[in-house]
């Protein structure tokens, strides 16, 4: 007999994503991951290949015809999951990263920052300008008000940004963290509606900003060939996932949206990683592929009713697949998007909530 934490341990889903996950090695003198076993991991961009020399593809796998420049393939295995590789040219993966890591995760979006900080003004900036984040308290510093600021019960700490010379005049008193350590410690920032992680829900009466145009136009496009003619995607909410190396994803469904027939358009960007389909219980192995920079992944109808993570990214030079993006983000300016870039992955998963 097991019990429950040893059971969801023991499911085919956590194999999957034991098998997956990045160890590392220490029988080695350099802490370097351990080798994994790959070659059951389905490769859509070598089946795009195959699909355009008019070759055989796996079976399981279809290809189905829509307006967009790629095809899209569809899994006899679970039906509403559809695999666009290479959806988004690479001009279009830069302008995402950047605005991921420069306006999606400014208030009055939330990110997982806010319930230690409060609301973070200018995070990546902050981390390119080596500033450091200190909480402000009056005690902090030389003013004598401290015994007047406890009375009055009115010493609310704030998290401000500082660079670091300032930091040092604030006194060693102070809560203080770089602002590099959060910008790698960023994991979400939700845009549109905001969910409400605690209660697993949309609040829509937190204060929130439309979904920028742009990314509404690309979630339409994309998902449109899910859709009956005619019917239109709405993107009323994202998550935005942010993964270093060893960030994973857990085994998880979706199923906060009212109508599940409306897909959820997932792409993916920066490093390679491997993503897991499974199946409405964690029971069922899953089926394992890798997600580029540029694929898009559109889960609707059953398909949202299934098991899905991401147990490992790859952020070496031979596996990430980045080389596209390092041309593009090769200017002065851009240098610290692609110092992130080269390390990370980022997903922004967008829904029509109802
Ligand atoms: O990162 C991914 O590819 C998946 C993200 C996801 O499933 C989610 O945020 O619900
Ligand atoms: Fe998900």
């Amino acid at each position: 007999m097991y019990g429950p934490t040893e059971d969801a341990e023991r499911t085919a889903f956590r194999m999957a994503e034991k098998k997956y996950k990045l160890y590392y090695d220490n029988t080695r003198k350099k802490k370097q991951p351990r080798p994994v076993d790959l070659s059951d991991v389905t490769d859509f961009k070598s089946i795009s290949e195959a699909y355009h020399r008019n070759a055989e593809l796996p079976s399981g796998i279809f290809p189905i015809h829509c307006d967009l420049h790629t095809p899209i393939f569809c899994l006899e295995s679970h039906p509403g999951f559809y695999f666009i590789p290479g959806a988004l040219p690479v001009e279009e993966q830069c302008r995402w990263i950047k605005e991921s890591l420069t306006s999606f995760p400014q208030p009055p979006n939330r990110t997982n920052h806010n319930a230690i900080y409060g609301p973070l003004q200018d995070l990546f900036a902050a981390a390119k300008d080596n500033k450091v984040l200190i909480q402000e308290e009056q005690y902090c510093g030389t003013n004598n008000s401290e015994v007047e600021i406890i009375e009055n019960d009115i010493n609310v700490p704030t998290w401000n940004f500082f660079d670091q010379s300032g930091a040092l005049s604030k006194g060693v008193t102070c809560k203080s963290v770089l602002a590099s350590v959060l910008l790698r410690k960023l994991r979400w920032s939700t845009l549109g509606l905001q969910f409400d992680w605690s209660k697993r829900s949309y609040n829509i009466s937190l204060p929130h900003n439309k979904i920028p145009d742009a990314l509404c136009l690309l979630a339409e496009r994309m998902a449109a060939p899910t859709l009956p003619l005619g019917e239109v995607f709405q993107a009323e909410a994202a998550i935005v996932n942010y993964f270093g190396l060893g960030d994973t994803l857990g085994g998880h469904l979706d199923d906060m949206e009212k109508d599940w027939s409306k897909p959820i358009v997932s792409m993916s960007l920066g490093c390679k990683g491997i993503f897991l389909i499974g199946g409405k219980s964690r029971e069922v192995p899953p089926l394992a592929m890798f997600v580029r920079s540029g694929d898009v992944i559109l889960m609707a109808g059953q398909a949202r009713e299934c098991f899905h993570g991401v147990p490992r990214i790859f952020t070496d030079k031979e596996n990430a697949e980045i080389s596209s993006l390092e041309l593009l983000f090769s200017d002065e300016e851009d240098s610290a998007l692609l110092e992130y870039i080269k390390t990370s992955r980022i997903n922004i998963n967008i829904r029509q909530v109802f």
